[in-house]
């Protein structure tokens, strides 16, 4: 159980609230996915200056969750200077333009490139998954994330399917479900291998439906193991 990675999500407006969170999450020894898409005026420098713990620095667009609404170029750019500044991963979506996701991945130098897919509508049928898992497998990106809605428990094991898959053709993988019907898989997708899983320090902070409270996700574990 020690080994599990849990990253939590910060989901601060502000600069000075999302530094205190990063180094609550660190002290706690977990992953931080720094959401640069909710701050309204990120200040990398400041956010990523050292020391700290791991972050992941993601900058979501609406369509795949996120709250990002200025020009693609600018997204970019602050993803770009999060690699410049020394993150740890740098989060881009599968859908994002091939020519810069493949021109990041040439230049991330020691940043780890997690290549992400999200549907909110889902389910999507198992072999539209493994369709685009494969595709994104062809991308050469160090970790690849699917994460779906599930309108019902069984949506999951598709997902959950796709973490021993990638696994065997040797791809670190993130894969678990959304909504209240895939809360179980975010417990489980660890458990068979998912690189990560997220959660929350506390309730009223998640930033995708169906976030467990870092407490219910280990008590559920100390029950398991
Ligand atoms: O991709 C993901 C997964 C996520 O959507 C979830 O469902 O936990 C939460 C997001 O913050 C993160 O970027």
């Amino acid at each position: 159980m020690s080994s599990i990675r849990i990253c939590i999500p910060v989901v601060e407006t502000d600069c000075d609230a999302a530094c205190q969170c990063l180094a609550r999450i660190h002290a706690q020894g977990f992953l931080a996915e720094l959401r640069l898409d909710y701050l309204i005026q990120p200040d990398l420098q400041h956010l990523l200056h050292a020391p700290r713990g791991p972050v992941i620095a993601t900058n979501r667009l609406p369509n795949e969750g996120g709250r990002f609404s200025g020009p693609e170029s600018a997204r970019r750019r602050l993803l770009e200077q999060a690699i410049d500044l020394g993150a740890d991963y740098v989060d881009v979506e599968f859908n994002a333009d091939p020519f810069w996701r493949n021109d990041l991945l040439a230049h991330r130098g020691a940043v780890k490139l997690i290549l992400s897919w999200h549907d909110f509508k889902g389910p999507s049928t198992p072999p539209r998954l493994h369709e685009i898992m494969t595709a994104m497998i062809d991308c050469g990106a160090d970790i690849i994330k699917l994460v779906t809605y599930a309108h019902h428990p069984s949506d999951c094991l598709a997902l959950l399917g796709l973490i021993p898959a990638a696994q065997q053709q040797g791809q670190d993988i993130i894969a678990f479900c959304m909504g209240s019907a895939g809360k179980y898989s975010r417990v489980i997708a660890p458990l068979l291998g998912s690189y990560l899983t997220f959660a929350v320090l506390e309730a009223g902070k998640e930033s995708a439906p169906g976030q467990l409270t870092v407490q219910e996700m280990t008590s559920i574990w100390e029950m398991l193991t």
